[in-house]
């Protein structure tokens, strides 16, 4: 039977790197001409650029009204953020945006795709980095088309554990992260990480460069793609309930 995804898998993978290309240029020219401070509005703009040239080109591809679209800019400007059984891409445009405005290297273009509400593929694009993660459904991940494997570490005192303090900078939220960050160390582990960016996060779970990601109060689009690489690399993606995530009909905005 022929496979239906095959040309979009690969399409998503020539978009992501093209995103990734517009990312690095805006970086130079905004970051070269603006100081940092203002380089954020320039860089929301960025977000926003980016995330209309990857749905565009998909839109140019797939045609118009067979799928659906959910990117984080175009959620935050208020379209609906609802997985239904059609073929649903699901985007971030600039993931570690913080990163980007402050040249801090790791920035990446998510991209899943999802069909009857299953994940079929993810493309995470770190783009300074120049290290197209990838995998389908039952058919492995990917680093740069080299196959990748989570680690075979299962000793929590030999691991490195990601995490990520997020954008709240409330006193609740910042004791409320920064007791859990305590917690793990003392286990202890071997060490706590973060790359700024959930996307690059997970990958780096899926690579086997550590061991565990967690993240309070992250979202849907942030690990879609992230999730079909970490399961495909023979890891586990689980919400706070411990159930493989992504099964709901609904993509929760938390
Ligand atoms: O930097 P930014 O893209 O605005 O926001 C980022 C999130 O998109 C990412 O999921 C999270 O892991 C990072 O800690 C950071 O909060
Ligand atoms: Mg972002």
């Amino acid at each position: 039977m022929a496979d239906p995804w095959q040309n979009a898998y690969d399409f998503a993978v020539q978009v992501a790197r093209a995103a990734g290309a517009v990312i690095r240029n805006a970086g130079e020219d905004e970051i070269k001409v603006q100081t940092k401070s203002c380089a954020v509005d320039l860089v929301t703009q960025t977000d926003e650029r980016v995330e209309k040239i990857i749905i565009g080109s998909l839109k140019e591809q797939f045609g118009n009204g067979t799928h659906c679209f959910i990117g984080e800019e175009s959620v935050a400007e208020g379209e609906p953020c609802i997985l239904t059984d059609k073929p649903t891409w699901i985007i971030v445009p600039v993931d570690g945006t913080t990163n980007f405005v402050h040249g801090f290297p790791f920035v990446a273009v998510s991209i899943a795709f999802a069909v009857n509400k299953e994940l079929e593929f993810g493309v995470v694009y770190s783009c300074l980095e120049d290290k197209m993660y990838k995998a389908r459904k039952g058919k492995g991940a990917f680093c740069n088309d080299e196959p990748i494997k989570v680690s075979d570490v299962n000793d929590i005192n030999k691991s490195i554990i990601i995490s990520e303090h997020g954008t709240d900078r409330s006193i609740e939220k910042v004791t409320k992260i920064f007791s859990t960050m305590q917690k793990i160390l003392r286990i202890p582990v071997h060490g706590l990480r973060g790359s700024g960016t959930a996307a690059t996060n997970m990958c780096l779970v899926a690579s086997g460069a550590s061991e565990a990601f967690f993240e309070i109060g992250i979202h849907c689009w942030d690990v879609a793609a992230g999730a079909v690489i970490v399961k495909e690399a023979g890891g586990l993606v689980l919400d706070v309930d411990g159930v493989y995530a992504f099964k709901s009909d609904h993509m929760n905005i938390k």
